[in-house]
């Protein structure tokens, strides 16, 4: 049926809106084990991605695989990848317990995942209440424990974090990369790169339908070229120390301080007290990160010429790079490596994969009649499944 690896491979991936280029030769892999952001403007094409991968927009060309199947050749899909592209269509009489059961009899589960998923996205206290009167960020951990009841190897997500506060934004970070950690597939999308950043291991950032890069955000940090920020009593000594140590990047910044480029902070300060120049400050230049994503995405390098943000190679990858290619991969952030300072204690619980009391054969065994209660069985207005016709068209 499939090859079970939880890889999403986007090959080519091209949709055209009538005159509209939506998505233009797209290409990128998702490993299991990482959480990958997919980043863009509005209208930079993430949706129609996503939607091109989940099978309810047909491309004009190229191909999407997860487990190396295109989606509609997964056989159970829910089973396989969990996908949140909006988090509304809730019934809004109907208890976010009742909500969930309609979906688990919709794709075969039994009732008592119902109340696993919501516990697991924190919602456990709220049940039996009305998704009609849930918070925005309390709708996203509602379509979050939809996209979680078919137990998925993949979890697909646009724009999860719209809505959330810090502490629904802290809280989801840690929620996938668990799931991550388990060795799953997480594939999210994001406007705000902000929103994400401690969240991913890779990106793939989009503008106008177009990949602009592709790999860790340390790589595309490590492609801009860092300065340190000196101030020695004496400037002329230190640039004639430097520049004896083969250092030629160096400027004088309006504030009176030098810029040296090509040495970190260390080896500037050990230059300077090997020439007995006293240092009153030294800091090394934070690469703005915001301030990269607005230049790859505001149109500034999608004219034909080199693109600075490339990777490895110099170009921007064409082709799904495959595991093979491993500069375009960031290794997997080890767990701890994000702190959440700044952000009120955690009010819910942290999610645990596998859960301990989770077990998939143990679900399937005991669903074998539709859950009785349910007086209503088919999922509520607004939803398809994915596979099962478009959010809004488009084919
Ligand atoms: N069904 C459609 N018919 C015509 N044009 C469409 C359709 N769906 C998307 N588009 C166009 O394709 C482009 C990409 O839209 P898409 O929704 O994929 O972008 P996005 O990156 O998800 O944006 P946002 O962050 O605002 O959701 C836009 O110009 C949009 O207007």
């Amino acid at each position: 049926m499939h090859d079970g690896s939880g890889r999403i491979v986007v090959q080519g991936l091209t949709k055209q809106f009538g005159p509209v280029t939506a998505v233009q030769n797209l290409s990128f892999t998702v490993e299991p084990g990482s959480v990958t952001g997919f980043l863009g403007p509005n209208g930079a094409g993430k949706t129609t991605t996503l939607r091109m991968l989940l099978g309810l927009v047909t491309p004009t060309a190229g191909s999407s695989f997860i487990n190396g199947r295109p989606f509609h050749q997964l056989g159970n899909p829910a089973r396989v990848v969990g996908a949140v592209l909006e988090a509304q269509g809730f019934h809004p009489k109907r208890t976010a317990r009742n909500h969930l059961r309609v979906y688990a009899a919709a794709i075969g589960v039994p009732d008592q995942a119902a109340d696993h998923v919501l516990d697991l996205v924190g919602l456990g206290a709220a049940a039996g209440r009305k998704a009609g009167g849930f918070s925005l960020g309390m709708k996203q951990r509602l379509a979050l424990a939809t996209a979680l009841l078919g137990d998925p190897q993949v979890l697909v997500l646009d724009e999860p974090a719209n809505g959330l506060d810090p502490e629904g934004i802290a809280w989801l970070r840690t929620f996938l990369q668990s799931y991550a950690r388990a060795g799953r597939t997480v594939l999210i999308s994001s406007h705000l790169l902000a929103e994400i950043e401690q969240t991913v291991d890779q990106v793939v950032i989009v503008s106008r339908g177009q990949t602009m890069y592709y790999g860790s955000l340390d790589q595309l940090r490590g492609s801009q070229r860092s300065r340190v920020l000196v101030q020695p009593s004496d400037a002329g000594a230190l640039v004639a120390a430097l520049q004896a140590e083969g250092v030629t990047g160096i400027e004088q910044v309006p504030d009176g301080r030098l810029a040296v480029s090509g040495m970190d902070a260390k080896q500037v300060a050990d230059a300077a007290l090997k020439a007995g120049v006293s240092v009153y400050g030294i800091q090394e230049e934070r690469v703005d990160l915001e301030q990269l994503f607005f230049q790859l995405t505001n149109g500034q390098y999608t004219a034909a010429g080199p693109n600075p943000f490339a990777g490895p190679q110099g170009q921007i990858p064409q082709g799904p790079p495959g595991p093979q290619q491993s500069g375009y991969y960031a290794a997997p952030t080890p767990s701890g490596q994000f702190p959440q300072q700044g952000y009120p204690p955690q009010q819910y619980q942290q999610p645990q994969f596998p859960p301990p009391d989770y077990q998939q054969q143990q679900y399937q065994q005991q669903f074998q009649q539709p859950p009785q209660d349910n007086q209503q069985q088919q999922p509520p207005p607004g939803y398809q499944q994915p596979g099962q016709g478009g959010y809004g068209g488009g084919n």
